[in-house]
């Protein structure tokens, strides 16, 4: 996260930390109990290896009560997801055990209405991506604040010239953004989760690049699917 600052311990009590090795790569978020959400491209030069998932922290290194690492039972990436564009960029993550939920680990709901976000709306984007442009890693956890913009203004060609489709919306990226390491992480607006977090241009901080969000309402059906059918 770009330009933000600390976040108020466990206030963000849905957040996940994917980890590889101890090593925090991407965020996610709690929508049920045995199940993270997060986004297809964080699995991309993990060559195969499968996720930890960190609940209820707010330092990645510090002992923290209800702080409680996580084994995967399985990773299910969205089936139109893809290296070489931001198309469907969502992976579910089955947790091997019902989550233990309590004051620092709980559920965020997700929207399901397929409407978009109106411009100006300010959401929040939290995580623990680089907080500076020479890539510098905070151990706790970041927020910023971000309006969205309009489908229209992110799509211009001097932007992201037509490649936001109506399952993706953008915040402004001006100064305050969200950065590497913040994939998979959720767009929070009102206390719901309207957005995932995509690297898109992957480039942090220029207005002339909006942050790009997969939207969670038009995958409603796929997340409902993909834990019914596992759930036998
Ligand atoms: N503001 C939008 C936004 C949201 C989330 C992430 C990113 N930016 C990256 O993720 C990124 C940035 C720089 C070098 C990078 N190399 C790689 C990589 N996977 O090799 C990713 C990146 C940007």
């Amino acid at each position: 996260i770009l330009g933000g600052s600390e976040a108020q311990p466990h206030l963000r009590p849905y957040m996940a930390s994917l980890q590889l090795d101890g090593q925090h790569v991407c965020g996610g978020f709690l929508i049920a109990e045995q199940w993270v959400l997060s986004a297809a491209h964080c699995t991309e030069e993990t060559d195969g290896k499968v996720f930890q998932v960190l609940l209820g922290a707010h330092s990645l290194t510090q002992p923290e009560p209800h702080k409680r690492l996580y084994r995967v039972r399985a990773q299910i990436p969205h089936p139109g997801s893809n290296i070489h564009n931001n198309k469907d960029d969502l992976l579910l993550l089955q947790l091997e055990e019902k989550a233990e939920l309590n004051a620092h680990v709980q559920v965020l709901p997700f929207q399901r209405e397929d409407r978009d976000v109106a411009a100006d709306t300010v959401c929040v984007v939290a995580g623990w991506g680089t907080i500076s442009h020479s890539g510098r890693r905070p151990d706790k956890l970041q927020e910023v604040e971000r309006p969205v913009i309009s489908r229209d203004l992110c799509n211009e060609r001097t932007r992201h010239d037509h490649t936001i489709t109506h399952k993706m919306m953008c915040t402004d990226s001006r100064r305050k953004d969200s950065c590497k390491g913040d994939s998979g992480g959720p767009l929070v607006c009102g206390g719901v989760a309207e957005g995932v977090v995509t690297a898109g241009s992957r480039v942090c901080g220029n207005y002339k690049k909006p942050a790009i969000y997969t939207r969670i309402a038009p995958y409603a059906a796929w997340i409902d699917g993909v834990m019914a059918a596992a759930a036998g």
